[in-house]
């Protein structure tokens, strides 16, 4: 088996779970890269092709729809097709003739003995390859952007009804470019001595736009340097790191850190804390293992305290007022992070918006009692939608008018009216929502 055949055919091992069985891109491509034990080049090549197809979806069928003369049989075929279309529009490093070899082989290999499958895969990729891409009739702007961008039309008129026609064409045309590579580096190390040695590892890292103690490198890879094994700095995304930026901290508060797996935040606070401790709740219990293993990589463990617990059911088991900071940094859409979990936009649907927000108030109703006076609580999400953002923060205070919002400061940006959205096309992080409250004097 070639080396570039392996690399496909895990990727379209992994297309056929993603797309016929519903699993998730990351759990089943990480399954199938364990099995195949390709080169880093062919790992980076599948890659590619798993989330470039996934991300592309929908563009990729609108080329192929009318090209199709007959049902497609087997389950391998459409995958097949998807793939090999994104190979053909999107990667112009790899030749159309070797794109039609690869599906050919990969056809003979998935598919049923004396199948036709190879033949019809041949047929519509060089019909592809005559005709060439198409995009709708740009009158209807919807459409047009739903397959341009690759997004689901109830998405395109959603953004478009909240920040009109050409914001959301930004906002989209930024989904689909490549993630940026941020690190934080921790505040228990030195940021000009970390930036020093990344500019020897020829990372090229360049400060944050945004946040104080983010470097953006040139590329991946972090995770296996010295750096990042001796905690000096995590992987997060600017926008995400925020949150914890806005508040004000003395060193010596006890915090509660609500919703906290996989422990991004906690780590982020305890590094703050000199004599307190950050008390890390999740629901899921098997998820808190990320937290311990992130707290003692980062060399905050003695800071935090992890529990298992539906923070729904915080005010049983805590004292009023206990914490002197709380960050609910609550389960949302994810409509933020599209860019580096492409499938979301397929799976989201805006029923699911206003179903998270009954979450989220929940969580910020049964956590308001245990804030000290002069405390301070922050609500966040990596979504941008209003119904998770700004009309949990105005329901909040309906309910609770013990509390208002607080101006506050967040790495280089201001909230002067304690709340803080940042959208993907703002400054290529992720779309990102912060609120500050503080009870009232
Ligand atoms: C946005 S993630 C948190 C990310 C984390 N703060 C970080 O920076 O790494 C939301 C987390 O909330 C957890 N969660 C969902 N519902 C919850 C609930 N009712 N109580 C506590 N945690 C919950 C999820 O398991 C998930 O780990």
């Amino acid at each position: 088996m070639s080396a570039l055949k392996s690399a496909r055919s895990v990727a379209l091992s992994t297309l056929i779970r993603v797309l016929c069985s519903g699993s998730y891109s990351n759990i089943s491509f990480n399954n199938s890269l364990r099995e195949a034990k390709l080169t880093q080049a062919d790992q980076n090549l599948a890659t590619r092709i798993v989330y470039g197809t996934i991300q592309e979806k929908i563009y990729l069928e609108y080329q192929l729809h009318d090209l199709l003369k007959t049902e497609l049989k087997e389950d391998y075929l459409w995958p097949l097709l998807l793939l090999s279309a994104y190979q053909i529009l999107f990667m112009d490093s790899i030749p159309a003739r070797a794109v039609l070899n690869e599906a050919n082989k990969l056809a003979k290999e998935y598919g049923k003995r004396h199948s036709a499958g190879f033949k019809i895969v041949n047929g519509i990729l060089r019909a592809l390859l005559r005709r060439g891409p198409i995009l709708p009739n740009e009158k209807d702007k919807t459409l047009y952007l739903s397959v341009k961008e690759s997004t689901p039309k109830w998405l395109v008129q959603y953004l478009i009804s909240h920040w009109g026609e050409d914001r959301t064409a930004a906002i989209l045309a930024s989904i689909n470019k490549p993630s940026k590579n941020t690190v934080r580096v921790s505040g228990l190390a030195d940021y000009n001595s970390v930036k020093e040695e990344l500019s020897n590892l020829g990372f090229l890292p360049a400060d944050s736009q945004i946040a104080s103690d983010e470097l953006v490198l040139a590329h991946g890879g972090i995770f296996k340097t010295a750096l990042f094994k001796q905690g000096r700095l995590t992987i997060q995304d600017e926008a995400a790191s925020l949150a914890v930026s806005a508040f004000a901290f003395n060193g010596n508060e006890e915090v509660l850190d609500a919703c906290s797996a996989p422990g991004g935040k906690t780590v982020q606070i305890a590094e703050k804390l000199k004599q307190g401790h950050v008390t890390a709740l999740d629901i899921h219990e098997n998820k808190l293992r990320l937290v311990k293993e992130n707290a003692s990589r980062m060399h905050v463990a003695s800071k935090v305290i992890v529990k298992p617990l539906d923070a729904r059911k915080a005010d049983q088991e805590f004292k009023k007022e206990q914490f002197n900071k709380i960050l609910v940094d609550a389960p949302c859409s994810g409509l933020g992070l599209i860019r580096r979990k492409p499938e979301i936009r397929y799976t989201k649907t805006l029923n699911d918006l206003t179903k998270l927000q009954q979450i989220q108030l929940n969580i910020l109703d049964h956590v308001s009692s245990l804030i000290s006076q002069g405390g301070e609580l922050v609500y966040s999400t990596c979504t941008i939608s209003q119904e998770e953002d700004e009309d949990v923060v105005k329901a909040f205070l309906k309910r609770h008018d013990e509390y208002e919002l607080q101006p506050f400061t967040a790495g280089k940006l201001k909230a002067p009216k304690g709340m803080l959205k940042i959208l993907p096309d703002s400054y290529g992080s992720d779309g990102f929502f912060i609120a500050k409250f503080k009870l009232r004097g």
